[in-house]
């Protein structure tokens, strides 16, 4: 799935994910009206006011995109309805043939971390039967626990050819309480990312590992420093647009092949309609301004690796 990822990458010159975190806040009056009207304003109807927003940015952005990330706390909040536009939005982001990253956060010890690694990645066993649940490509993986509570994820990928992206420096302002506290000298951040690469060492690709890590925007520093500790991990980039990253902030989170990192934006896509150069474009319009938004964004981060030094 890393050769997927790369050479969507590649094709599309878009080293963007699209977060689909679809908060009804986000979501237009014309699209929550009829869903609310269809089912009521119930979970039901929630869940099909999210399922048909997300459809339309998927349809204005599936061809210039190489792959999304739906974060599921936005479709666990309405119950095992919300869990099923979650699922319908994985099936239907894959029949596009975009690359799904689940954005669960997940991580436990080894057997609950089995069964969340089976849910997300991988089959379960049904008697004589298997089945995939939630069937995504690659996971967000909490690596609190340590390598008993990874190496589920790791075994799942390497027989389901999926991947993950493992936290080792967050975006959030609070990251650094835990995350920056020094160990025998070392920040925590780069420890974990000594072990994002040792455990990928053994799950590469053709010239990336499956194993990558999560690092914010936010933190352009750490960032380069992490590169340089995990050569071969892909960075999946959160903290673009909403939370303050820019393109100039992400230089360094590349490789110098132009590789190795794919930058998320979420509320600056999916609501970009809502923000003051896109607003021409109008509610109604919300997708157009969703595609718009892709656009400055590839702009934006071409422009700076084509700047940097
Ligand atoms: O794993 C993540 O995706 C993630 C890690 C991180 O350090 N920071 C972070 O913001 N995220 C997720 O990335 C998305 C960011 O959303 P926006 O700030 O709206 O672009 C949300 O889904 C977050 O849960």
């Amino acid at each position: 799935m890393i050769q997927k990822l790369i050479s969507k990458i590649q094709k599309t010159h878009a080293p963007i994910v699209v977060g689909l975190d679809p908060m009804l806040g986000y979501i237009p009056d014309h699209i929550k009206s009829k869903a609310y009207a269809e089912f009521g304003e119930t979970l039901e109807g929630a869940a099909e006011a999210i399922w048909q927003f997300n459809k339309e940015i998927v349809d204005h952005t599936y061809d210039i995109i190489p792959a999304v990330k739906p974060q599921i706390a936005m479709y666990e909040q309405f119950g095992i309805e919300g869990l099923k536009a979650f699922k319908k939005t994985v099936d239907y982001c894959k029949e596009k043939d975009l690359v799904v990253i689940g954005d669960v956060k997940r991580g436990d010890i080894g057997s609950t971390s089995a069964a969340y690694a089976v849910g997300h990645l991988g089959k379960v066993q049904v008697g004589s039967k298997t089945y995939t649940a939630f069937d995504e490509d690659f996971a967000t993986v909490n690596p609190y626990l340590g390598s008993d509570g990874i190496k589920p994820f790791i075994d799942v990928c390497k027989e389901e050819k999926k991947g993950l992206f493992i936290l080792v420096k967050t975006s959030n302002p609070s990251s650094g309480e835990f995350q920056d506290q020094l160990v025998d000298g070392k920040p925590l951040y780069e420890l974990v990312g000594e072990k994002v690469a040792q455990w990928g060492e053994e799950c590469m690709g053709d010239s990336y590992s499956y194993v990558g890590a999560v690092v914010g925007a936010t933190y352009p520093e750490m960032g380069k420093v992490l590169r340089k500790i995990m050569p071969k991990a892909y960075i999946l980039v959160p903290g673009y647009g909403a939370q303050g990253g820019k393109g100039a902030d992400l230089v360094h989170f590349f490789n110098e092949d132009g590789l190795g990192a794919i930058v998320n934006s979420s509320r600056g896509i999916i609501a970009a309609y809502k923000q003051e150069q896109y607003l021409k474009f109008g509610a109604e319009n919300f997708g157009e301004a969703s595609r718009a938004a892709v656009e400055d964004m590839v702009a934006d981060i071409d422009g700076a690796l084509k700047n940097r030094g």
